[in-house]
């Protein structure tokens, strides 16, 4: 077969899932989501540890999808909690398997995109890319002030499918990234909200820690309160951290993260599961309102994205308190792995330069 030029993998590791796929230039050749269950992961101490077995069961879709992995032109991985770094196309370097390997800004399961990347790539003599980590901070300096002088406000975020959503719909408003200024808000087991101006994010929720609670964190709590909680003596450190970053939100009310779980609990009458579901709406809707000050109130869009924005009841409950700033456009689910392809295609073609990790 002869080589294609653009025929590119994408592998995208969650929390519960390997998303991968392949494109040749935009085209889809094939998309497969492989399920890890609590069981197959749970001999696996760190993220880091899962990487051959995912590895395996990547090598293995590619031979079931008749894909020989010689005829890849390069390989893109999710980018995972990396150091702060500006939004765009990364090669894959020894520095940043380094950095993932270790873990140091924290355990996420998109550390492992790079590195099995880097291993396929580096066999086939390719390169591989990531594209807008989680860790993409291009936060203004005052929006780094926290409040106390020991705490730094940091950027985590879904910035890979904020950023490929907002390059779609300004777009489609005939329009660059770079010339508009959009409220974008992820609705994910996550959530983030961030201003886009000018095609950089300016703020965020740090997507693990503050603002809105989603399906499985808290977002920001009452400091004084949280304290207390910490000291309480009820908890164990790992316990409350568990706590707060996966088994919050919808999940301490409900012990579900599924929103259409609780919607189905609120149709059948059951009150909590309204009032949660109203509140969730009506955070993310405050969140909305404290970045569109950000942006000083010029805002061409707010974009709802992530699979909540699939939800009619969620998002007419946003929509009804922010309607006033801007014009909202839906664009519910996600394009991770489209996303990922796009990244690397603009390096490819030139239209983008990678940067470089360091
Ligand atoms: N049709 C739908 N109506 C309402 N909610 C939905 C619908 N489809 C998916 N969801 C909800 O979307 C949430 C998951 O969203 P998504 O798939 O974007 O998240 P994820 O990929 O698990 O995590 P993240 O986006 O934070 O990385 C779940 O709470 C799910 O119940
Ligand atoms: C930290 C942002 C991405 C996620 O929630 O997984």
């Amino acid at each position: 077969m002869a080589l294609s030029k653009n025929r590119i993998l994408v592998i995208n590791p969650g929390a519960t899932s390997t998303k991968m796929g392949v494109f040749e230039d935009e085209a889809l050749l094939f998309k497969r989501t492989v399920d890890h269950s609590v069981q197959d992961l749970q001999e696996f101490a760190k993220v880091v540890d899962q990487y051959q077995y995912r590895l395996d069961l990547a090598l293995q879709v590619l031979k079931e999808e008749n894909i020989e992995i010689k005829t890849l032109a390069s390989i893109v991985g999710r980018g995972g909690l990396l150091k702060s770094l500006p939004g765009g196309t990364y090669k894959v370097n020894e520095k940043m398997i380094e950095d993932l390997k270790k873990a140091e800004r924290g355990e996420h399961a998109s550390n492992l995109g790079a590195v099995m990347a880097s291993d396929l790539a580096g066999q086939l003599n390719v390169p591989a890319f990531i594209v807008d980590p989680v860790s993409v901070d291009e936060m203004e300096p005052v929006a780094r002030i926290s409040g106390l002088a020991d705490i730094e406000r940091i950027s985590l975020s879904h910035a890979l499918n904020m950023k490929a959503v907002a390059r779609k719909v300004a777009q489609e408003m005939d329009k660059a990234y770079e010339d508009v200024n959009f409220v974008v808000v992820h609705l994910g087991t996550g959530v983030s909200v961030t201003p886009h101006k000018r095609g950089k994010m300016i703020d965020v929720n740090n997507a693990k820690a503050e603002g809105p609670f989603s399906p499985d964190r808290c977002g920001g709590l009452p400091a004084d309160q949280l304290v207390k909680l910490c000291f309480s003596g009820k908890y164990t450190y790992d316990e409350l951290k568990e706590k707060v970053s996966s088994k919050g939100g919808f999940y301490s009310y409900f012990g579900t993260t599924d929103a259409r779980e609780v919607e189905a609990m609120a149709a059948a009458g059951n009150e909590k599961a309204n009032i949660v579901l109203e509140a969730l709406a009506y955070q993310v809707a405050k969140e909305i309102g404290a970045m569109a000050a950000v942006l000083e109130g010029d805002v061409d869009k707010i974009i709802l994205t992530g699979g909540i924005a699939y939800s009619k009841r969620i998002v007419a409950d946003i929509a009804k308190r922010v309607k006033f700033i801007a014009p909202i456009e839906v664009v519910p689910g996600e394009e991770e792995l489209e996303s990922l392809a796009l990244g690397a295609l603009r390096v490819i073609r030139g239209e983008e330069e990678a940067a470089i990790y360091s």
